[in-house]
């Protein structure tokens, strides 16, 4: 039997009474101790009157509207941990449920296994110490925290604020923002914060599979499944158990692959090809797109139950142009870590740093990452000056079309700048792959050249 003292307390909060019965039952068979409610009220005066070693909370109750129960719950309360459960995902209260320091959150249906083992590994990690992340506001700590995400611009404290909550969840995260926004740096930051970062950090990267080969290659296949498959061979998720599996370009899954994964992810099971026995695993999901899913799903695209699975929390990650002067602090980064060279150049003019700030970076990060390796292999001086930058940055443009031109310039200045958007941003999308760029375009390889040329857009400036 346990002795008194180790058996744990559990506050169980939910308005539903079949899940708030059936649910303190089962806890109580595992042997925890449970106080049951069915509103935020009477959990907030149980807390103040008893002790608990966690509260497992719905969302959507009474009392609950404006999240009272996480609010106060976590600022007199700190060190009980505290989960959410939930059968209504909404996205601004996910974010504001991680932005509080809650320990997870999980989505009905919960299979009262995976209920367990996460009441288990919160309780082993809380250990009675407070879950809400002392690098809260400390923008100092923060950027410390995070060396591998150069940032200092209040949008970008916000983002990495929520990564150190969201990597101490085991919760699925969907990540959107331009292209070269840093979507794959930051699930590596979560995985590496994560107590998953002793495990592999798997990247699926959606477009780089052909379609008639996704589940072979992600859910792995049996030998003799179909011609050529010689021997039994294991699938990216397979060599993913215990870590993160990180799905990029996510909104150019086809809709019968996406329905595959879903099923993998709601049942944290996958089956290979040609097998029939599921094998069970264990990882988070962490996925990016550069596309508005959304759009995508009032499209008939995209599924909302596979967003709203692997969605529960989701991250926008701001153009480099609304970082302010993270241009500045990533090019000074990437002028030292590209840096190989003697007599190469070691700073930027002022001039050059002011046309940092003023230039649109279509291709953000990794746009500026480009133009700052190329400028140093061609540069002869010490200090790198607005004649060394390739011709769009040497050429003073107004970036926002619309917002700063109109009404300053003449139409055909405005469809120019227009064009010229166009173009740069159709080169980041492809990587600077001219064919590719010139078939989105509905225009002949030659014709897009031509198009270039006018502009003095070099397709080599885009590609990594
Ligand atoms: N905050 C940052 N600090 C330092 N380097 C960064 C940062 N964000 C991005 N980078 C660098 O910029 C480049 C692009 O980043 P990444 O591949 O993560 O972008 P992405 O949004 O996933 O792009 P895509 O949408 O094309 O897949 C990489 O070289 C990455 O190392």
């Amino acid at each position: 039997m346990q002795a008194i003292d180790t058996i744990k307390r559990i506050l169980v909060a939910d308005d539903e009474p079949l899940f708030l019965i059936t649910t303190g039952e089962l806890l109580k068979k595992a042997g925890f101790e449970c106080r049951c409610v069915s509103d935020a009220k009477t959990a907030l005066k149980y807390l103040a009157e008893e002790r608990f070693d966690l509260i497992l909370s719905d969302l959507n109750m009474p009392g609950n509207l404006k999240l009272e129960l996480l609010q106060e719950g976590r600022d007199k309360w700190p060190d009980v941990p505290l989960v959410v459960v939930t059968g209504v995902p909404s996205l601004p209260t996910a974010i504001e449920s991680v932005r509080l320091g809650i320990a997870d959150y999980l989505l009905k249906p919960v299979k009262f296994n995976d209920l367990i083992a996460c009441i288990q590994r919160v309780l082993e990690r809380s250990g009675g110490t407070s879950q809400r992340s002392e690098l809260r506001g400390d923008r100092n700590a923060l950027s410390e925290a995070f060396p591998e995400v150069i940032a200092q611009s209040d949008s970008m404290l916000e983002v990495l604020e929520v990564i150190d909550r969201v990597a101490l969840t085991n919760t699925n995260v969907l990540i959107t923002g331009e292209s070269g926004t840093g979507k794959e740096v930051v699930a590596r930051a979560i995985h590496d914060r994560s107590s998953r970062g002793d495990y592999p950090f798997q990247v699926i990267d959606c477009t780089a599979i052909p379609e008639n080969l996704f589940e072979s290659i992600v859910f792995g296949h049996r030998k003799g499944s179909f011609t050529g498959a010689v021997a039994d061979q294991e699938g990216l998720l397979g060599r993913s158990q215990k870590g993160t599996v990180f799905f990029d370009e996510l909104g150019e899954l086809l809709l019968p692959l996406q329905a595959k994964l879903l099923r993998a992810v709601q049942e944290r099971a996958y089956t290979p090809v040609g097998a029939t026995t599921p094998i069970p695993f264990d990882a988070r999901f962490i996925c990016a797109t550069n596309r508005n899913l959304e759009s995508e799903i009032m499209a008939g695209r995209f599924r909302r139950d596979l967003f709203y699975r692997l969605g529960v929390i989701h991250l926008e990650l701001p153009a480099l142009r609304e970082r302010g002067d993270d241009v500045i602090l990533l090019a000074h980064h990437f002028l030292k870590s590209l840096w190989v060279r003697d007599g190469g150049p070691t700073r930027f003019s002022a001039e050059v740093l002011e046309r940092f700030r003023e230039y649109d970076w279509p291709g953000n990060i990794r746009e500026l990452r480009n133009v700052i390796e190329r400028t140093i292999t061609l540069t002869q001086r010490d200090q790198i000056e607005i004649e060394d930058l390739p011709k769009p940055l040497r050429e003073k443009r107004p970036g926002r079309v619309v917002e700063t031109v109109v009404g300053e310039v003449s139409r055909e200045a405005a469809l120019d700048n227009a064009d010229y958007k166009y173009l740069t941003l159709l080169l980041t999308k492809f990587n600077g792959n001219v064919s590719l760029a010139a078939e989105q375009a509905g225009v002949s390889r030659q014709g897009i050249h031509k198009l270039l040329k006018k502009h003095g857009i070099l397709a080599a400036d885009f590609r990594e």
